[in-house]
């Protein structure tokens, strides 16, 4: 399929059931598709219809084409009108958008699914979304209910960038901000491992979201994580962003944990970082939206890892736009790039010795309406699952996990790495 106007016409119906608990019972437990933050959750399974460019590449505003041709010609019956209701799609995209980005995106590449079955759950009300390709309405059953897996721990060592080789990354980047060739860059390190090949990868999200309510938790196509930053959601005309830049570790008493909020709350290197990152998301989001707003001080977002340095934006939509051509216009923001962007994508290429894949792209879902909710896919881990009928059943599923930090022209190559190990916490943890 290419990425010009499918000739399917999806049809779609959703119901209210009676309150589900748990969502998570409904997705698949070794390719889990999972939306949730603060009890909130969407868990589908099977794939009605797929956005599957001939190269792997993609960009969003290319998907928000392909989605404006998929909704006009779906036939939608959704009494229900929550939030995630109705038509969605599910999606995770790489992080470098340009055309010419290394052909090991390929790894991992767009992945934009609209699946068969959705549960769903917000506030008290639940739901089941059916979505066939076929002519006959589907009927919007609870699927089977799959009992967890037993318990698994994983395998984790060094990747492709060691602790000591990021230290050099990181000094060769300040080298690039004093040639003047960046003001901020964003540079990350990775870790690999295994998880067992029969590991239900529902404990990771159900973890990842017991440890981290706050956070957006996903699931989509293998890559799994916990994000605490909001790219931008889109719901009935109002957008809201979240930006974040500037990390401390949490103290390990209450008067260390009361001084590292302190150290950072008034750091002129993090507030500088901040701003940076600041600036690109009103710029990109001026030209679709009106009475944009962004606190004038930034506010301290305490995670059980880090504080962090967060803004939050809001904004009136004022132009025909969906939540994905929105992250078109705001990804990559200098909180996972730096800036200038394109500057900044350069000195990734040459100092990460790996391709991100979609580690810091956008995940998240849209709706019919264009409404949806994208974050940026931090504090993460892709699992390469393999569906070659062919590959052996029993091999271990590989994964890579990455954490990354601005780098501004005062940071300290060993305090960014510390930042780092900080950052990998939650992903860590839950693999244990
Ligand atoms: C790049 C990451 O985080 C980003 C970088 C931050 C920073 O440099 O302080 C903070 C939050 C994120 O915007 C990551 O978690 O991998």
């Amino acid at each position: 399929m290419n990425d010009s106007a499918p000739a399917v016409r999806l049809r779609v119906v959703t119901r209210e059931i009676d309150a589900v608990d748990d969502v998570l019972a409904f997705t698949d437990p070794h390719d889990p598709l999972v939306w949730s933050r603060r009890g909130d959750a969407l868990a589908a399974r099977g794939r009605a219809l797929t956005f599957a460019p001939a190269d792997g590449t993609g960009d969003a505003r290319d998907i928000a084409r392909w989605w404006r041709g998929v909704v006009e010609s779906a036939r939608i019956d959704d009494p229900v009108g929550l939030p995630g209701t109705g038509l969605v799609a599910f999606g995770a995209l790489p992080f470098d958008p340009r055309p010419d980005a290394r052909r090991r995106t390929a790894s991992a590449p767009v992945s934009f699914t609209v699946p068969r079955v959705v549960v769903g759950r917000r506030g008290s009300r639940s739901w089941v979304t059916a979505i066939s390709a076929e002519p006959e309405a589907p009927r919007p059953e609870l699927p089977e209910v799959v009992g967890y897996g037993p318990h698994w721990s994983a395998t984790v060592g060094p990747g492709a960038l060691t602790p000591d080789g990021y230290q050099q990354a990181v000094r060769a980047g300040i080298d690039a901000i004093a040639a003047g060739e960046v003001g901020k860059v964003v540079l990350a390190r990775d870790l690999a491992g295994t998880v067992p090949a029969d590991a239900d990868l529902r404990r990771l999200v159900r973890a990842l979201g017991s440890g981290y309510p706050d956070t957006w938790g996903f699931a989509v196509d293998g890559l799994i994580g916990a994000s605490p930053e909001t790219l931008v959601t889109v719901s009935g005309g109002t957008v809201t962003a979240r930006v974040l830049a500037g990390t401390i570790a949490r103290g390990a008493d209450a008067d260390a944990d009361t001084a590292a909020s302190l150290s950072l709350a008034t750091s002129s290197k993090d507030l500088d970082e901040h701003g940076y990152a600041v600036r690109s998301v009103l710029e990109a989001l001026r030209p679709s939206t009106s009475s944009l707003v962004a606190g004038e001080q930034p506010f301290m977002l305490k995670l059980p890892n880090v504080w962090h340095l967060a803004t939050d934006v809001e904004g009136r939509l004022d132009a025909e736009a969906s939540a994905l051509d929105l992250v078109a216009a705001l990804h990559p923001t200098a909180a996972v790039a730096g800036t200038p962007t394109a500057a900044a994508l350069d000195v990734i290429r040459r100092l990460e010795p790996f391709d991100r894949g979609r580690y810091a792209g956008p995940v998240g879902w849209i709706d019919a309406n264009g409404d949806g909710e994208w974050a940026i896919a931090l504090r993460c881990a892709q699992f390469h699952l393999d569906d070659d009928d062919d590959a052996d059943a029993a091999a271990p599923i590989p994964f890579t996990a990455y954490a990354g930090a601005g780098i501004v022209s005062a940071s300290d190559p060993e305090s960014e790495m510390l930042e780092t190990r900080v950052k990998f916490r939650p992903i860590v943890d839950a693999l244990a």
